[in-house]
């Protein structure tokens, strides 16, 4: 198992003079408790961790405060050949569960996480026990089987429909209309804004599917450097460029084979890009970069994006003929202000499969807190509501969470709050399902007055 192929890649990363706002920003987008700091020809400098930024925000620093102070410079750095149980020992002992990969030249290149730790031993695991069972059909058979797949660097998936937490009536409809076309192989487009829960969408697909046992592969097209795109997509041959491997490598395209590539942010794919991977959807059949033997595969494709893709067509920068490809079946996963209802069950499960993982016995929200979240408009959607669980929960330690555990932009947004009066009817009756028809309850959480509660019940006739 290479180091490599564990990492998450890293391309982005902070100089000491960014802010709080931007380390904000880094952990929204990027998920990690890690940001690696570095310096203009990325030589790492330290790395600014989750903790940091609870420290500077609890310490009343603005937005735009330099992150200098709070960067820890004595990092450790997991070298290139570590072995197995140096990275297992290294990876449990780590502070923040996070540690900096620095490529061959020192300069910054990818993050191991205990999830993606985790995750290639999963994969090892899949790896070991299709042996075992092809070891099996030999005793049994002795035959010898012809097909194997070729899974090596490949994944599996994590999720299934039942980690897909919602009530919403829109949500499980998807869900319904995704669960009956999953078994088949027809391509799937999952649209909707960032952190709505693509990615887990496709993981359950996959999940559910016949190729269930086969691989599940993963590009985010955004996060690669153009010019590795293609190598990646489609491997490439011994000496296709300098510093290519002398035996090739399989790229991800035939990894899949058997199983489902999952295309991530497929709207940041270069145009050429898109021709070639046009070419081998339709053939079925792809040649590596620098090789001359074509390559046939069997892959379900699922992609996701949150650009606008009709946009984008129209710009020139997206390919038409490669949407009616990759929208065979297409959903648009609803952003979390549009199923408020959603909103206090997310927060409740979290906080519930959250309190072993961080250590704390945190045991639900106080309702001004509840309140709070409920009113909220949800920009970084679950991701964001997850993230501002965790810091809550990591704040309280036992008890209820309350108001003074949540970050100010929630509280600020519940002072400007007003109900839009095209949403009204729909808010009221959204707030009493909440609160299983308690009326002061329900008038708490929508932040409005008693009298404003009743004057609008009395509007749309809801007893
Ligand atoms: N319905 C849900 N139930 C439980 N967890 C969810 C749900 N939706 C999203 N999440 C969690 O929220 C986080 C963000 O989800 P995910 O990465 O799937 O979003 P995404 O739409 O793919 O985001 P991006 O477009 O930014 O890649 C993940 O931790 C995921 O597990």
């Amino acid at each position: 198992m290479k180091l490599e192929n564990i990492m998450q890649p890293v391309n982005t990363y902070l100089q000491v003079h960014d802010t709080l706002k931007d380390a904000t920003e880094y952990m929204l987008e990027t998920k990690y408790n890690t940001i690696p700091i570095g310096d203009e020809e990325g030589n790492l400098l330290g790395i600014f961790t989750r903790s940091s930024l609870y420290r500077m925000i609890l310490s009343g620093a603005s937005l735009d405060s330099e992150i200098a102070p709070y960067i820890i410079k004595d990092v450790t750095i997991t070298a290139n050949d570590i072995t197995m149980d140096q990275l297992i020992h290294r990876v449990q002992h780590s502070k923040v569960g996070e540690t900096v990969i620095l490529d061959e030249n020192g300069k910054i290149a990818g993050l191991l996480t205990k999830q993606s730790v985790t995750r290639a031993f999963a994969e090892l695991s899949n790896h070991l026990r299709q042996e075992l069972n092809e070891l099996q059909s030999l005793r049994n058979f002795n035959q010898l089987s012809t097909k194997k797949d070729p899974i090596n660097g490949s994944s599996t998936s994590l999720y299934t429909w039942q980690d897909i937490i919602t009530r919403d009536s829109k949500m499980e409809e998807i869900i319904q209309t995704l669960k009956k076309i999953s078994k088949g192989s027809l391509p799937v487009l999952l649209r909707g804004a960032s952190g709505t829960g693509k990615e887990l969408f496709a993981h359950a697909i996959h999940a559910s599917s016949s190729r269930s046992n086969k691989p599940f592969v993963t590009i985010n097209c955004a996060a690669i450097p153009e010019q590795l795109l293609e190598a990646e997509f489609f491997g490439y041959e011994a000496g296709a460029f300098t510093g290519a491997e002398r035996k090739g490598h399989a790229g991800k395209f035939e990894l899949a084979h058997g199983g489902t590539l999952f295309l991530d942010e497929i709207g940041d794919m270069p145009l050429n890009l898109q021709s070639k991977l046009l070419r081998a959807i339709e053939g079925k059949s792809f040649y590596r970069v620098g090789g001359n033997q074509l390559i046939q595969v069997d892959v379900r494709i699922i992609s996701a994006t949150n650009a606008p893709l009709e946009k984008l067509i129209k710009e020139k920068k997206f390919r038409e003929d490669l949407l009616y490809r990759l929208n065979v079946m297409s959903v648009t996963i609803p952003p979390l202000h549009e199923r408020k209802n959603d909103i206090l069950l997310l927060a409740n499960t979290f906080i519930q499969q959250l309190n072993d993982e961080l250590g704390t016995s945190v045991a639900g929200l106080a309702e001004e807190a509840a309140g709070l979240l409920y009113a909220y408009d949800w920009p970084g959607n679950i991701r964001e509501l997850k993230n501002i669980i965790q810091r809550g929960m990591a704040l309280t330690g036992q008890g209820q969470i309350t108001m003074s555990s949540l970050p100010d932009e929630l509280k600020e947004n519940n002072m400007k709050r007003t109900i839009e009066p095209s949403n009204e009817k729909k808010e009221l009756e959204e707030a009493l399902i909440e609160t299983n028809g308690n009326k002061a309850k329900a008038t708490r959480l929508l932040g409005i007055s008693r009298s404003t509660f009743y004057e609008k019940m009395n509007k749309y006739g809801i007893i």
